[in-house]
């Protein structure tokens, strides 16, 4: 496959995007803007009903727009009302359903997106996206005969045969367990460096965001609180709620912060668990263990001092216990 855009080529501009349903609360999506490199995997990331949903179909033309538009290598995005099948030819979106004709084989399924005027190069084509994706042995099998993640898969080659260049997925991992959700985050990766597609991902789940995405944008109440490098955002939040939805991030008021010794100019303090020092001391910044929550490889501690609560990361399983006294060191924090 070509590899169409460099990755720092701007493939679609998003310019003061609003829709608001006509409901009796504000929803919809406020005045939103951005850009996004060509083969970059961008993740759409909020709790439900942030408008994640109505930023991507209005991306792929689903949606008939209020105000503001959207840009396609500097061409202006048609809605529904424009044009005779709403989409865009050069994106497919891949929805919660897979839209897959179950009573067809996996070949067909796939190449049925391709046209009869070169048969070998529909043919050709059809078994490259296969590889691709890792399903050529499943090649005439039925849908019905396939697994969740499988059926994905060819949902995936399905939409990237004839050739796209934005892929837009709407929750991709909602349907698969917690094994092959990592098995299927891997394998987009993967499949973006190989084939240079952009990827638009919406995702309730920001782990899918920090480990798939080049850029995440972080909705809520239907506006773009930040966008930016996972690994930026997640160390420089803009916002508590971005610290909180990608980190769980400990939240304090100033009163409470100051009782643990913090001392901040502004509102609230915030932290991510893993900033907390632990050490058995007998000093004074001494804690009570309240609880331990098992986490697999680490445990999470609920610590208490001054009848302030606070979490910390504890890799060393079982070396503070419930009822324990430790000393934590808030080693960074956040004022907002
Ligand atoms: N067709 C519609 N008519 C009226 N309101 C709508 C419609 N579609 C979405 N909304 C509302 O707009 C807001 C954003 O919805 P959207 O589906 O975009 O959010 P989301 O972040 O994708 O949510 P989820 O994760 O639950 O799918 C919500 O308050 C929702 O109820």
């Amino acid at each position: 496959m070509i590899y169409l855009y460099r990755v720092e080529e701007k493939i679609i501009s998003v310019k003061n995007l609003t829709k608001q349903y006509q409901t009796e609360q504000a929803s919809g999506i406020q005045n939103i803007s951005f850009d996004i490199k060509g083969g970059s995997i961008v993740a759409i990331i909020g709790e439900s009903g942030s408008g994640k949903s109505t930023l991507l179909k209005s991306i792929y033309g689903l949606i008939k727009v209020d105000s503001g538009e959207i840009l396609f290598n500097g061409k202006r995005i048609l809605g529904p009302d424009e044009q005779l099948i709403p989409g865009h030819k050069e994106m497919k979106m891949v929805t919660q359903d897979f839209s897959l004709n179950i009573y067809a084989k996996v070949y067909d399924n796939i190449a049925s997106m391709l046209s009869n005027t070169n048969v070998q190069a529909k043919q050709e084509k059809t078994i490259e996206m296969m590889e691709h994706l890792h399903i050529g042995h499943l090649r005439d099998k039925k849908i019905t005969q396939l697994s969740g993640g499988e059926q994905q898969r060819v949902a995936i080659a399905k939409a990237l045969v004839s050739d796209t260049s934005v892929l837009l997925l709407d929750e991709p991992f909602s349907q698969v367990d917690a094994l092959l959700k990592n098995q299927l985050r891997a394998d987009i990766k993967r499949i973006a460096a190989e084939t240079g597609v952009t990827v638009i991902m919406v995702s309730h789940d920001p782990a899918d965001g920090l480990f798939l995405a080049d850029e995440l944008l972080i909705l809520k109440d239907g506006s773009l609180l930040q966008k930016g490098k996972p690994a930026h955002i997640y160390n420089h939040p803009d916002h508590i709620y971005t610290a909180q939805i990608l980190g769980n991030a400990v939240v304090l008021k100033a009163d409470d912060a100051r009782k643990l010794g913090l001392e901040t100019v502004k509102g609230d303090v915030v932290f991510y668990p893993e900033w907390v020092d632990l050490k058995s001391s007998w000093n004074s910044r001494r804690f009570e263990v309240k609880d331990v929550y098992y986490k697999g490889f680490y445990e999470e501690l609920l610590l208490e001092r001054n009848g302030v609560q606070i979490r910390a990361i504890q890799l060393n399983r079982g070396e503070h216990k419930k009822n324990d006294h430790v000393q934590a060191n808030i080693d960074r924090f956040l004022s907002f």
